[in-house]
């Protein structure tokens, strides 16, 4: 569910119209649902309530903006977080440390260091070279470093190849067979405390099965350690959960669903579960709204050019992704055409041979579901500037990022030797 609807022939976030928000903020620029981001949080704290007391930990990635943090601290969410950087705007979005969940392989010492001394639930290490560097960063702090291991169950989760991340020829995690021994290695590294397993196959799932042979694996792994003295309070479940792209397409599974599943499967675990959901609390609680600069005629179709480009939304040029274009005011009239951004790639196509609503030249077009690894994915490429972002809450919207030139901001006077004589 979403709260971009159509009233009076044109497309609102709850209760502003696009157009006023293009207006006014100019194009392109991501438009997201603070009650769609809710929405979502609820139903996936609702999902996962049977389970215990879980913790559900935002995975920041997806969409890392003050606001969309803000709004999921106050709903009581934790943080996966992936980089330093990740860590200091979970905190600054009032998300507590014992809700932070430090994912990643390849974290430096300056950012365990960090995040040890401002406080961790857990670093959720990937091998035992990085539980050993941790020790030395704890033992170095004087702390104690808490420690979940990640496994990597070796299995096939379905998905796109690119955002696969559980099958053995993937950098992640320590694989199954090796992950008793690498808990017997941790848990002799002074500075740690050995407390949880992790297991996170990839995202954008649509079948439950990988899903639970996964988290078989680690119910086999918590009953064997604690067979071997080596105590597991808390089973981090990753996220991964996909949503639907594409009309007409089947749904994928509902957060109940996965929430039941997850219930019968961890049975008798004994432990605290935590999840790491991002695409699906954010994915359709935003758009990428943009206007059209011209429409030129093409060999088979027509070539609709946006103002919005691979370096504003690279989904479809990374993973040839399908998002939703629509008019903003459609006519009712419908073309086939191929939807174009002005970067010089021709890998910068966002559809081909599309049949969606006619368009023309400054007509405005929204790119559905475009919450998730859209702005937070941008980059400055062909020195386009950064896309805004706006936040909207029932009548009222606010410009939550600015549009970011990074050629200003992030340049510096050439050296000196560079400078003509
Ligand atoms: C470790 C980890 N946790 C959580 C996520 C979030 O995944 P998703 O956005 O598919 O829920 C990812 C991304 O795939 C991840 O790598
Ligand atoms: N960036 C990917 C998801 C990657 C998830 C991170 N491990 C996407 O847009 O679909």
């Amino acid at each position: 569910m979403d709260h971009f609807d159509f009233k009076a022939g044109e497309l609102h976030c709850e209760a502003v119209p696009l157009s006023e928000i293009a207006r006014e903020a100019g194009t392109p620029v991501y438009v997201y649902s603070a009650a769609t981001i809710r929405h979502h949080a609820r139903v996936m704290k609702a999902a996962l309530e049977p389970t215990g007391d879980p913790l559900i930990a935002f995975a920041v990635k997806a969409n890392p903006n003050p606001a969309v943090l803000a709004i999921l601290a106050a709903e009581g969410l934790g943080a996966d977080i992936v980089s330093i950087g990740e860590y200091r705007q979970a905190r600054a979005a009032g998300i507590l440390p014992d809700r932070i969940l430090f994912s990643g392989v390849g974290k430096d010492k300056d950012e365990m260091a960090e995040a040890l001394a401002g406080g961790v639930c857990q670093f959720n290490v990937e091998s035992v070279e990085e539980a050993r560097t941790l020790s030395e960063v704890a033992i170095e702090a004087g702390l104690t470093a808490p420690l979940g291991l990640r496994i990597n169950p070796d299995v096939e989760a379905g998905t796109h190849a690119k955002i696969t991340t559980g099958t053995a020829d993937s950098k992640f995690g320590i694989p199954a067979r090796e992950a008793m021994e690498a808990f017997r290695i941790a848990s002799r590294l002074p500075g740690l405390k050995v407390q949880g397993i992790t297991v996170h196959i990839g995202s954008q799932l649509t079948d439950l099965t990988p899903l639970e042979a996964s988290f078989r694996r680690v119910g086999e792994l918590i009953a064997a350690l604690r067979n071997e003295g080596i105590a597991i309070d808390l089973a981090d479940l990753g996220g991964g959960l996909g949503v639907p792209y594409e009309p007409g397409q089947p749904e994928p599974p509902t957060p109940a669903a996965y929430g039941a599943m997850v219930e019968r499967v961890s049975k008798g675990w004994d432990v605290r579960l935590a999840f790491e959901p991002g695409r699906l609390i954010v994915a359709n609680a935003g758009v990428l709204l943009a206007r059209v600069i011209r429409v030129k005629p093409g060999e088979r179709h027509p070539w609709i050019i946006v103002d919005a480009a691979m370096n504003d939304l690279m989904r479809p040029a990374l993973y040839d992704a399908y998002h939703h274009i629509e008019a903003v005011r459609p006519s009712g009239d419908h073309i086939i055409a191929n939807v174009v951004g002005p970067v010089c790639e021709s890998g910068d196509t966002f559809a081909m041979a599309r049949d969606m609503d006619r368009v023309d030249a400054d007509d405005l077009v929204a790119f559905r579901s475009a919450g998730a690894y859209g702005a937070a994915m941008s980059s400055g490429y062909n020195s386009r500037p950064l896309t805004p972002e706006v936040l909207v809450d029932g009548k009222q919207w606010a410009l939550v990022r600015r549009r970011v030139d990074l050629a200003d901001c992030a340049s510096l006077p050439l050296p000196k030797w560079l400078l003509p004589r």
